[in-house]
């Protein structure tokens, strides 16, 4: 990873924040992009628009330069053992394949196996994975890897629905659609009620 401070850039008016992301390169990139489809890089509407793209792409993949797991790390030791489960998670991603927005909502239950974590880091990883070039699917997994290896829990169920750019606003142009991914581990795989029972906790009547 290159230093951070050689990334700041000159056109920049804003206080440059530490980011490992190569800022003038998405820079030379965007005034590229938009010679191509035929703009004015250079046209007072436009002057700024490289560099806040650059700022931009640096938030959006900032979870490519963070490890989610630090945050499972830090749990505490507690006798409860039914379900966890936190839901509606707010989250914002990028479909790597059209470098377009996916947007929705993850709902994370556990069945802790003594190693209990605040809630809030629950949402940080959610935060963390969904700032990377994803698929859904995989986020959904990465979701449920991170709670088996750092918590061992006795099961994890995560669930996320997102509506996906690429489908609403171009190509086959469905708004309305979602897309729902599930990854069921432990208890949840192998026991029906279980899963039934976090379905019901997330969707209640909705199912
Ligand atoms: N499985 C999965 N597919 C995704 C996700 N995000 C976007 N896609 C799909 O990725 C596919 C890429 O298909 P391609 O045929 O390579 O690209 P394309 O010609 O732009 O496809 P169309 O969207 O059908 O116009 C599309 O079907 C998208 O809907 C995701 O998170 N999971
Ligand atoms: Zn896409």
């Amino acid at each position: 990873m290159s230093s951070s401070a050689s990334n700041c850039t000159s056109e920049d008016e804003k206080p440059c924040e530490a980011t490992p992301v190569d800022l003038p390169r998405i820079e030379r990139a965007v005034r590229e992009i938009l010679t191509a489809v035929g703009e004015d890089p250079d046209r007072e509407g436009l002057r700024e628009t490289p560099a806040r793209v650059a700022r931009m792409y640096a938030e959006l993949f900032s979870g490519l330069h963070t490890d989610p797991k630090i945050h499972l790390q830090k749990f505490f030791t507690e006798k409860y053992d039914e379900m966890v489960l936190v839901k509606d998670i707010a989250f914002n991603s990028m479909c790597e394949h059209h470098m377009l927005p996916f947007i929705g909502k993850a709902h994370i239950g556990y069945v802790p196996n003594g190693k209990v974590v605040g809630l809030s880091k629950l949402a940080r990883v959610v935060e963390e994975v969904s700032h990377r070039p994803q698929v859904q699917e995989r986020m959904t997994e990465q979701i449920a890897d991170l709670l088996i290896q750092e918590l061992e829990v006795k099961g994890v169920a995560v669930v996320i629905e997102a509506s996906h750019s690429c489908m609403s606003i171009r190509g086959i142009r469905k708004p309305e659609s979602m897309c729902v991914t599930s990854a069921m581990k432990g208890l949840f795989r192998t026991n029906l009620s279980s899963r039934s029972e976090v379905m019901t906790l997330i969707y209640g009547d909705r199912r």
